[in-house]
């Protein structure tokens, strides 16, 4: 068989018999249950803690303990562990992501294959779509029949694309007129726009006009 048709690419890597430097000796190191010592982190450890107080989250009680006073004396690779910092980070809420309806016909699946059967997606009529324009161009863009938004630098005619964003009409609604860079990385990052836009694509933002 041709090299190039070898799908047998794995890396292996070779775990050597040394152990890791910089790295505590974890054998030394025990657990006690709740309920004979009162903490997982041993005697020593818990000898300078500064307050010590019961919360509750729904149904889960934990202990917070302030131990802001305590020396550095624990650092592993950069982290302190068991600082007041971690300890109370544990507690707080993760983002709710409101999940949208799906809409039969409005896929992502379905967005593709309008931007490979649509003649015109961006609206621009023959013109080029690497025409500079300022963002005061892209303000006036934000009726319904003409919503533009900038994205990374480049501007887009997202008109088409409203009803197929997985985040809801209303979410994309904030995009328009604007420049909406800093929202779309605060949600999703990793997406291709792009790609995604590709065809919608109606110029490139002109950064020295306002
Ligand atoms: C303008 C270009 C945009 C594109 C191409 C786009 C595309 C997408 C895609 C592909 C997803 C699904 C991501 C996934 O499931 O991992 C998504 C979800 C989402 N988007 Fe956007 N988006 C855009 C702008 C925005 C903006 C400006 C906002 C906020 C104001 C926003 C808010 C959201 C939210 C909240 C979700 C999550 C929906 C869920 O989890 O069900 N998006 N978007």
């Amino acid at each position: 068989m041709d090299e190039t048709e070898n799908n047998d690419d794995f890396t292996f890597c070779q775990v050597g018999e040394s152990e890791p430097k910089g790295l505590p000796d974890v054998s030394s190191m025990s657990i006690k249950d709740e309920k004979n010592s009162g903490t997982i982190w041993g005697d020593n450890s818990r000898s300078n803690v500064d307050s010590e107080k019961q919360e509750k989250v729904g149904s889960l009680t934990f202990k917070v303990i302030d131990a802001s006073s305590q020396k550095p004396s624990t650092k592993v690779g950069g982290s302190n562990v068991g600082s007041s910092k971690e300890t109370k980070s544990a507690v707080k809420k993760p983002a709710t992501r409101a999940k949208v309806p799906f809409q039969i016909g409005y896929s992502h699946m379905d967005w593709l294959k309008v931007t490979r059967t649509h003649p015109d997606l961006a609206g621009l009529k023959g013109q080029s779509n690497k025409r500079l324009i300022p963002l005061s161009e892209v303000k006036l863009h934000n009726t319904e029949d003409s919503m533009w938004t900038v994205l990374k630098g480049r501007v887009y005619n997202i008109t088409p694309y409203m009803k197929f964003h997985p985040g809801g009409v209303d979410m994309l609604m904030k995009a328009v007129g604007k420049d909406c860079t800093a929202l779309f990385n605060k949600y999703h990052a990793w997406v291709n726009a792009e790609f995604m836009l590709e065809k919608c694509l109606v110029g490139i933002l002109d950064d020295s006009r306002k």
